[in-house]
């Protein structure tokens, strides 16, 4: 199979893609490639569950029930412009009858793009006024992250018309070390320094440079705690902002997957791993078999030792810090379970 860069033009002769925005498009068109098949190759089979949604460019595809050819679909004619066989699992197999382009996107990524093109975009261009530069790009970023899929589309209406945007000046401060978490934040001009203040050194460590589209803040809405870095503007820019509760409702809990101990082992029987994010002192003087040690705060410069094809379980007292660990791990792509409860109710 060989791939090529699409063009927006070619993605407009699909449906319902011909009715997404401009700036939509050409970021699906930066994320899709042509495909090709070689003929009697097959593209997907009856019962598959794989929820991508496919159109034929060129050449032609078979769909067979059984082992009967029911149906063609023929580039460039007026059925290619509709999916090919849209249902999960899949009611037919397809199969390619001579050299077949094709592309492929994730049904997810397509639905959360274009309820947010029916949706958010209008009130939030109208946010951002004359000054912006950055157009929507940062919401395609964060369209386009793992963990947004798993957010039902009627709460990305609802987030995206519940936030604000704040301006900020080069140096100012958006939120500081220790202050109470009120809100989550998406960078969306500009950019931001984060630094931790510690007892040797007062003017803050640099832990990393935000840009747009990146988020922050969460941590201390999710765990309840204080602000754990001061995050502040290196250059002039904007914000959008979410308030605690509108964050954890409609970002948070549905980002996480929750387990019971039983379900928590059957994952570790299966391979998956045991991540304990308590202090070093607290998993010294009980933890779960097996179990490695992260502590939160530095969950976010350890994520590199982690492997990304693994399932990880995260545990901790109560299931607080735990989840804000997952919401981490899941922002990046990572399968993430936190334990309800905490090691202390959830299991032994
Ligand atoms: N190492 C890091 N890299 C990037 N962002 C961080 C890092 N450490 C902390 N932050 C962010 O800084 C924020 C400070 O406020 P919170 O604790 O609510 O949430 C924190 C994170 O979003």
């Amino acid at each position: 199979m060989t791939a090529e860069r699409l063009s927006t033009q070619l993605l407009k002769s699909f449906s319902p893609l011909d009715g997404l925005k401009r700036d939509n498009l050409a970021a699906l068109a930066g994320k899709v490639q042509i495909r090709e098949l070689s003929p009697q190759q097959i593209l997907f089979k009856e019962g598959d569950s794989e929820k991508r949604t496919v159109y034929v460019v060129s050449g032609t595809l078979e769909l067979l029930d059984q082992d009967a050819v029911t149906e063609t679909v023929e580039g460039g004619t007026e059925s290619a412009r509709n999916p090919v066989s849209p249902n999960y699992p899949r009611r037919v197999t397809a199969r390619a009858r001579d050299r077949v382009q094709y592309i492929s996107i994730d049904s997810d990524l397509l639905d959360v793009m274009l309820t947010w093109d029916q949706t958010g975009s209008y009130e939030v261009s109208e946010l951002h006024g004359s000054d912006d530069v950055g157009g929507d790009d940062w919401m395609t970023m964060l369209l386009q992250t793992k963990a947004f899929h798993k957010i039902p589309p009627a709460n990305i209406q609802a987030i995206f018309m519940r936030m604000q945007q704040i301006n900020y000046k080069a140096g100012d401060v958006v939120l500081k070390q220790g202050a109470e978490g009120d809100y989550f934040y998406v960078l969306t001009r500009g950019k931001c320094l984060v630094t931790r203040e510690t007892p040797l050194n007062k003017d803050g460590i640099k832990l990393a440079e935000l840009n747009v589209g990146d988020t922050f803040g969460e941590e201390a809405l999710i765990s309840d705690a204080k602000r754990n870095a001061t995050v502040t503007m290196q250059t002039d820019g904007s914000v959008m902002r979410l308030g605690k509760d509108d964050f954890k409702r409609l970002l948070n809990e549905p980002m996480l997957d929750w387990v019971d101990t039983a379900a928590a082992e059957k994952i570790i029987a299966e391979g998956g791993m045991w991540l304990d994010v308590r202090l070093p002192s607290e998993f010294e003087n009980h933890h779960q078999p097996g179990a490695i040690n992260i502590p939160l705060y530095f969950i976010r410069l350890k994520i590199n030792t982690l492997d990304p094809d693994k399932q990880y379980v995260l545990c901790c007292d109560t299931g607080r810090r735990s989840s804000a660990g997952a919401y981490i791990l899941s922002e990046r792509g990572f399968q993430a379970y936190v334990l309800k409860g905490g090691i202390s109710n959830g299991s032994r």
